[in-house]
């Protein structure tokens, strides 16, 4: 998978300045919000590295880094129910403040699921942010995630860490499929 994958027929919605821009303010209200909160920040990979790597640099708290590999998709453009882990992380949760960072909230499953998941394991609090919100509603009932950087309509979306069919995390900035 992810081998010569031809680049798909696809529009851009953002550049990668403007996904840049747009974490840079997600960044300021997440200091606003967590202040001096030492944070245990969890990258969700593998789409929640591109992301992570812009929004970390801009938090101002402690932040100790770590990450966990959970997929749905498994490099398909359709998330089953089941998530597989395949990487859990090495530091301890218990009594921290977790930060989640994916690049995508669609149907809410991962981050709904890895959020309790963090809870169980003993955090005192789980925070969880996004580099793009999926509109559309088919979203969790009872879970939200904290703060998203960006909208995108409910299109197949990739870029920026976001794969297509396992290839093309590689692409500056957001494009969809048309
Ligand atoms: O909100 P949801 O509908 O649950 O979808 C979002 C999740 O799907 C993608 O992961 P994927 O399972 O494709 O693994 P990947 O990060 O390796 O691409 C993405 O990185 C999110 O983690
Ligand atoms: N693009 C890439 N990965 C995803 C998407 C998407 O639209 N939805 C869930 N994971």
């Amino acid at each position: 998978m992810g081998h010569n994958i031809a680049w798909p027929e696809s529009k851009q919605l953002y550049t990668e300045q403007q996904v840049s821009d747009a974490v840079a303010i997600q960044a300021e209200e997440i200091n606003r919000t967590l202040a001096k909160t030492p944070l245990v920040a969890l990258c969700v990979l593998h789409g929640g590295m591109v992301y992570s790597g812009l929004l970390l640099p801009k938090l101002t708290m402690p932040v100790s880094l770590d990450a966990i590999r959970v997929t749905r998709y498994r490099n398909t453009t359709q998330g089953g129910d089941e998530l597989h882990w395949i990487t859990r992380p090495e530091l301890s949760l218990k009594n921290k403040t977790v930060l989640l960072m994916d690049d995508i909230f669609d149907e809410g499953k991962t981050l709904e699921y890895l959020a309790a998941w963090a809870m169980e394991q003993g955090a005192e609090r789980v925070y969880s942010a996004v580099m793009v919100d999926k509109q559309h509603n088919r979203k969790p009932q009872k879970y939200k995630v904290d703060s998203a950087a960006m909208a995108v309509p409910d299109e197949y979306v990739f870029g920026m860490g976001m794969d297509y069919k396992g290839a093309w995390r590689n692409a500056s900035g957001i494009w969809h499929i048309v």
